[in-house]
């Protein structure tokens, strides 16, 4: 492999050795795993403003796992499927990588009326587009019911939603990053409850903004749920 990627190109020879590889796919990795980290916050701080949308979501998650499991496994996900409407609503507002990856145009071409040159660099606003008033209704609400009875993906299929991108160019870690975050959030929702810190109220929550993460963290409080035998 290091052959095929020191051989000789248009830039000159490059030298890579097995370290640099091995640090390369380590950044790869952690863009990834941040990628997912921050979206598995920005579903926590919208469950907290919508205490509705928490309840009925671990209501579903206990409901639909049973209420004695000792610990979440892989066949547990995509069972709850308000959870999987609830991460599609929190990618929406809240996409992690919100220009995707910049493209340059290979020849001159027209797109809606405007004429875009050749070699010209192109970057897609998914957080525009996810809360575009004529791609979507109420746009700046948090309302996970918006996909029920929706083909609405994210997968690159639907330009309205694309948290990993589109095309050729698309994400290659999407199936594990949603496996991460779902594995993730069934974890802290099926066995935890949870509150804001003492003297914090929802208002207390800094809005969406244009950024990867949240300008200040988000502090919530885990209680272990009680078991249904504890409650009779
Ligand atoms: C929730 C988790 C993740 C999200 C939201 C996400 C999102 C994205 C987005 C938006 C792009 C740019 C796509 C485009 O411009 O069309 C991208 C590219 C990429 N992602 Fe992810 N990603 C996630 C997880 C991961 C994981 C876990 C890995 C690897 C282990 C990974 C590896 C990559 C790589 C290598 C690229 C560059 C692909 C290329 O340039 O051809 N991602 N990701």
């Amino acid at each position: 492999m290091l052959d095929m990627i020191n051989r000789p190109t248009k830039f000159g020879s490059l030298k890579i050795t097995s370290d640099h590889l091995i640090a390369m796919m380590s950044d790869v990795v952690l863009a990834g795993v941040n990628a997912g980290t921050v979206t598995m916050i920005w579903t926590m701080t919208e469950l907290t403003r919508h205490p509705r949308v928490m309840k009925k979501l671990q209501e579903e998650i206990r409901a639909t796992l049973g209420s004695n499991k000792e610990r979440i496994t892989e066949e547990d996900l995509e069972k709850v499927e308000y959870l999987n409407l609830v991460i599609k609503e929190t990618f929406r507002l809240h996409p992690p990588a919100p220009l995707l990856l910049p493209r340059e145009t290979m020849s001159e071409i027209k797109i809606q009326g405007y004429n875009i040159p050749k070699n010209a660099m192109l970057k897609i606003n998914t957080y525009t587009i996810g809360r575009d008033p004529k791609c979507w209704t109420n746009p700046e609400e948090f309302i996970p019911e918006r996909f029920l009875n929706s083909s609405i993906n994210y997968k690159g299929q639907h330009y309205e939603l694309l948290p990993f991108g589109a095309g050729r160019r698309s994400c290659p870690g999407m199936t594990l990053g949603i496996t991460i975050l779902e594995l993730g959030l069934l974890n802290i929702l099926y066995f935890f409850d949870w509150t804001l810190p003492n003297g914090m109220t929802i208002a207390d929550i800094e809005d969406g903004a244009l950024n990867l993460g949240k300008k200040v963290p988000l502090k919530l409080v885990p209680t272990l749920r009680s078991s249904p035998r504890e409650q009779m």
